[in-house]
């Protein structure tokens, strides 16, 4: 679409190297009948163009600034094969419901990418386009990543099935616990908790995205006093357990100290934070693939670009990146809990981390297919805010592959932690054996944990405890998706 008169390619080279400021759409990053290859990389952004800025020069403004293209006619284009490398706008749609948005589908050749870098790929595609006058707001929506790109990735260094191999748990999710208090806990304190919530029946624990090592608890102690506690519960139960050893650090050299004693200490789970950069991430990823380590990543920091649709990256993009990066774990939200996440749109998250290919779904965000060319499947950790009286949502809405965190909600148990990590795998067992016996587990999930409780005292009073608590707010991250009536 755009106006009849929008700015088209100029083609006469002698017109279109002359000195002086074209149009995006004049100098061809804008082209209505360009047909995508496999080969090339497809990005979907949000544009909100400033008042007057014509959408199709707005959508060619994006694809030359995040290729080719400045803001004047360089002659040094000529050079280059400059024809090829141009990225191209091909297609722009208004947002439904939203006035002065509009969906511009950017098509961007093979060539402009080095193999194997996330980082060269956001400096491309996120560099500079964001902070672009003649646009109000830019949000990266979704990318189609070739399989000829996917290839050139190592991807997850271990991946659902050999995590579940490596730790012999297979037909449920598995069960987890964040440490709180978040800061402040001395590292024999802290060692106490891993020990009882992993004693208690679950299968992780974890260090917030903020433990690093403080002065109340250096890195070493935190190890040490966590290994003992991952042990001693593995020892007493039967079970393999694994405390996500937060290595996240100044440097990368630190980082790798870090790990290494974690790995030392026969650890088989290291976790990362977001924060810590995509060079970092692929670095690190690497040496897990060395080492035998699965990797966790907290995506600590992402609600700052990712949450509002019309400014930022959607993270979708994210956790494509993240699963071409090489995690093995990925928080990717849990609909129900205390942080943003529309269950569609969540749903679309887990499915970028699990499927083998992802078919594009529009309800649940996902513009495009997504080939993942073989590599290996990330586990989704749904986190933050969830309680035992939301394991039938959880279940229903996430399936079997997915770690279900429950920090405060075993922590805070008014029987004690032990206690609270039995009510989360009381409910866990109770609801994946109901639905096994094929029942509508969304629907009787309250009457199936209610049956559970009467026998399992924990789960009483977590259910009396937190089952009343839901977080029902709007949320701001919904895919923006009308359907069209079918024409009988
Ligand atoms: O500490 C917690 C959750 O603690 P609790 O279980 O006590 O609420 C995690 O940092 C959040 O899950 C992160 O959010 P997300 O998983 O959405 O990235
Ligand atoms: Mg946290």
């Amino acid at each position: 679409m755009g106006a009849a008169d929008t700015p088209q390619q100029i083609i006469d080279p002698k017109k279109r190297y002359r000195a002086g400021v074209l149009k995006y759409a004049q100098m061809g990053y804008w082209n209505a009948d360009y047909q995508p290859k496999d080969t090339d990389l497809l990005a979907v952004f949000r544009v909100t163009p400033q008042e007057g800025v014509d959408p199709v020069e707005a959508a060619a403004a994006v694809a030359g600034e995040s290729s080719t293209a400045t803001w004047t006619v360089v002659w040094t284009d000529r050079l280059t094969a400059c024809d090829k490398y141009r990225a191209k706008a091909y297609r722009i749609d208004p947002v439904p419901g939203s006035a002065g948005q509009y969906f511009c589908w950017v098509a961007y050749d093979l060539d402009l990418f080095e193999e194997g870098s996330i980082a060269n790929l956001a400096a491309s595609i996120i560099g500079n386009v964001f902070s672009f006058k003649p646009l109000k707001a830019c949000r990266l929506e979704d990318m189609r990543l070739p399989v000829a790109y996917v290839k050139t990735f190592r991807g997850p260094p271990t991946g659902i099935v050999v995590e579940r191999e490596r730790l012999e748990k297979y037909g449920r999710p598995l069960l987890g616990a964040t440490m709180k208090p978040k800061l402040g806990l001395s590292g024999k304190n802290y060692g106490r908790v891993v020990y009882e919530a992993l004693r208690g029946g679950l299968d992780f624990t974890k260090d917030d995205e903020n433990i690093n090592s403080q002065p109340f608890m250096h890195w070493r102690d935190r190890f040490l006093y966590c290994m003992e506690g991952v042990n001693q519960a593995a020892a007493q139960t039967g079970e393999s357990k694994g405390h996500y050893l937060n290595i996240t650090a100044g440097t990368m050299e630190e980082m790798y100290k870090r790990a290494e004693f974690a790995r030392d200490l026969g650890s088989c789970i290291v976790m990362i934070d977001l924060v810590i950069g995509w060079t970092a991430i692929q670095s690190i990823s690497n040496w897990c693939r060395d080492n035998d380590m699965i990797l966790h990543m907290h995506r600590a920091g992402h609600g700052t670009y990712t949450r509002q649709k019309n400014h930022g990256v959607s993270f979708r993009v994210i956790a494509k990146w993240l699963r071409l990066a090489g995690v093995d774990h990925l928080h990717t939200g849990t609909a129900v809990g205390k942080l943003e996440g529309d269950p569609m749109t969540v749903q679309g998250f887990y499915k970028v981390c699990r499927e083998t290919a992802t078919a594009q779904d529009l309800p649940r965000g996902l513009f495009f297919d997504q080939d993942w060319a073989g590599i290996r499947r990330v586990m989704p950790v749904a986190s933050g805010g969830i309680h035992a009286g939301q394991m039938h949502q959880l279940l229903s809405l996430f399936g079997d592959d997915v770690v279900l965190q429950f920090g405060g909600g075993t922590i805070g148990h008014p029987m004690g932690i032990q206690a609270g990590a039995t009510a989360n795998r009381v409910a866990l067992e109770a609801m994946v054996l109901a639905r096994n016996e094929g029942r509508d587990i969304a629907a009787e999930g309250p009457q199936i944990l209610a049956d559970a409780a009467r026998w399992c005292q924990p789960l009483r009073a977590a259910l009396d405890t937190w089952g009343e608590v839901t977080f029902d707010y709007t949320s701001t991250d919904t895919s923006d998706f009308v359907p069209t009536a079918s024409v009988a």
